[in-house]
């Protein structure tokens, strides 16, 4: 498989800070893959996103996204090929409805106006918000408001998306729910996914998982790799998810205990299994 994004020996370091934020990060993402990128607080995520969207020049290394090489003269190209959704959904709003708010980007592309009413109208169906499309984005709930700001990237028909921390202000049910239409998405439109999260349930179900410290890659893996080192993680002041935490438990206490990661479902299931052979 080919590769959709492609980072080479990035560096950067912001004016007048004694450290580089990153340090020598190579990278890279097949596409159609759905890779995490986890670290503590500061280790360089937020910073890695904004060299890639082309809004921090790297002070070195070499960036290629979808086949072209980052650079004054395709930022705008690349941009079109990357959507981005953030943290904080109420930052992002720029509409007073929430179709108004999907057009945007299309606006900026000057798309012709039937096509963007028509690309407006099945993202919103997309992300399952149609009925939503003439209200006030700011009277919408968290999640509500994820899925208006991820209609707007899905209406710009990307082959990145890239998520920085896009979940983390949201309750576990609406985190599952956007979570699951992401993956939804990524299979329809065949998107690559490069997520910046603390959610390590959301990193278990990625493809690939990046560990960056102090500005560093530390670890890449799968998740069941990754998730297995637990004394590494915590290293990079990281937690382990609470099912390899007890398997490492109950394997301690003698019981065969898979290798895979396996969430806390999962791993129910392999110990009811365990209990009907005892
Ligand atoms: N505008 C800035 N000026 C100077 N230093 C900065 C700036 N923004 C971030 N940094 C520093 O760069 C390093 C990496 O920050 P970055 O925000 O990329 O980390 P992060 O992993 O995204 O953290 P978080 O999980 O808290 O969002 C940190 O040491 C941070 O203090």
């Amino acid at each position: 498989m080919s590769k959709i994004i492609q980072i080479n020996n990035l560096s950067y370091t912001y004016p007048e800070a004694q450290q580089p934020a990153l340090d020598d990060v190579s990278l890279q993402v097949e596409a159609g893959d759905w890779v995490a990128v986890i670290g503590h607080n500061g280790s360089g995520k937020s910073t890695l996103a904004k060299n890639m969207l082309g809004l921090l020049e790297p002070s070195a290394g070499q960036i290629q996204i979808a086949g072209m090489t980052l650079s004054e003269q395709t930022v705008w190209d690349i941009r079109a090929q990357v959507g981005i959704v953030f943290q904080n959904p109420d930052n992002q709003f720029v509409g007073a409805t929430v179709a108004d708010d999907v057009a945007f980007g299309l606006e900026n592309r000057a798309v012709p106006r039937d096509e963007m009413i028509q690309r407006v109208a099945d993202a919103l169906k997309t992300v399952k918000m149609s009925e939503f499309a003439n209200r006030e984005p700011a009277h919408l709930s968290g999640g509500q408001k994820q899925r208006v700001a991820i209609a707007g990237v899905v209406a710009q028909r990307p082959q990145v998306l890239i998520l920085d921390e896009a979940t983390s202000m949201l309750d576990p049910a609406g985190r599952r729910d956007v979570v699951n239409l992401i993956h939804e998405l990524k299979d329809q439109m065949n998107l690559t996914v490069l997520s910046i999260t603390h959610d390590l349930q959301e990193a278990a179900r990625a493809d690939d998982v990046i560990v960056l410290d102090n500005g560093h890659v530390v670890q890449t893996g799968s998740p069941a790799q990754i998730f297995a080192s637990g004394s590494q993680l915590a290293k990079y002041g990281l937690d382990v998810p609470y099912a390899e935490r007890l398997k490492e438990g109950l394997r301690a206490h003698g019981l065969d205990m898979p290798s895979d990661y396996l969430s806390e479902e999962g791993l129910v299931d392999y110990l009811w299994t365990l209990s009907s052979t005892m």
